[in-house]
């Protein structure tokens, strides 16, 4: 944990605006603390990132949005994949631009978007600019703007494990390609989405379906089959876990109080 405190404080420290992304289906559970208290330490500017708007209504968005500058914090929510609101985040990137050119990195909790942000911010016709001096660690800041330079090394959040399971894959701690045993995990996380938006089996594979029955729906729907045509379980809770990080499984939850 230490370890990964002291990366994310590396890059921070190298940036004068931070985005702090969130997943803009679970933001206060893609949110970090420790990640807001060391922009504070080290006096930089903060900007949240409701990404993946895209997979949750307008309204919930403005909530959170709401929700959270009612707080003091600076937010925007977009669509980094499909390029929606990314002109707003510009603006808000510019607005809080402390000295130009401003440096901007991208720290968040695996799979919220950081890499498709980054890569929108840093656009098409770029080139690196020359690593200041003592930069040795492979990171390359991009001038994007005249005003904007990018730092291309996301600070990337890796906690440890809650305990809860759903909360460990909305968290990126959980690999779909390696992990052991994915189907724990797919269950909790079928679980949770079903909870806060009941008809997300059917949106996602077509299904009606139990939660308990749920992965072997899914195993037949996708075809996912033994030797002797048996439901290959845990492909199919693969699938679940990889369905959640691209947005085909979703759900909204509203900001507290609201
Ligand atoms: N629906 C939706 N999917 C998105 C959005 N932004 C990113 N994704 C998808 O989310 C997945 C993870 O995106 P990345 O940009 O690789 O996430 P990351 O935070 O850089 O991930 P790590 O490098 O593992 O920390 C990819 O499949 C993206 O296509 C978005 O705005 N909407």
């Amino acid at each position: 944990m230490k370890e990964t405190w002291r990366l994310v404080r590396r890059v921070v420290e190298d940036g004068d605006i931070v985005l702090e992304v969130l997943d803009a289906r679970d933001p206060e559970a893609t949110r970090s603390v420790e990640v807001e208290k060391i922009a504070e330490e080290l006096g930089k500017r903060l900007l949240v990132v409701l990404n993946k708007a895209d997979l949750v209504e307008r309204e919930i968005a403005e909530q959170w949005k709401s929700y959270l500058e009612s707080r003091g914090m600076n937010v925007v929510y977009i669509s980094a994949k499909y390029r929606l609101g990314t002109r707003k985040l510009i603006t808000h990137i510019r607005a809080l631009a402390p000295r130009i050119p401003a440096t901007v990195v991208v720290v968040g909790y695996p799979n919220v978007g950081k890499s498709t942000i980054i890569n929108y911010l840093k656009g098409r016709h770029v080139a690196p600019t020359s690593p200041k001096p003592g930069w040795t660690r492979g990171e390359q800041l991009v001038k994007a703007k005249s005003w904007l330079t990018v730092l291309d090394t996301p600070g990337i959040v890796r906690t440890k494990s809650t305990g809860d399971l759903a909360l460990d894959v909305i968290r990126g701690l959980v690999d779909p390609g390696t992990v052991d045993d994915p189907v724990p995990y797919a269950y909790a996380l079928l679980k949770r989405v079903v909870k806060h938006n009941p008809d997300a089996l059917k949106e996602a594979y077509g299904i009606e379906s139990d939660i308990d029955n749920a992965l072997v729906e899914i195993g037949k729907v996708k075809r996912r089959l033994l030797k002797g045509g048996r439901i290959n379980i845990e492909e199919a809770a693969r699938i679940v876990l990889k369905d959640w990080i691209v947005g085909k499984l979703r759900y909204a939850l509203p900001p507290p109080n609201v």
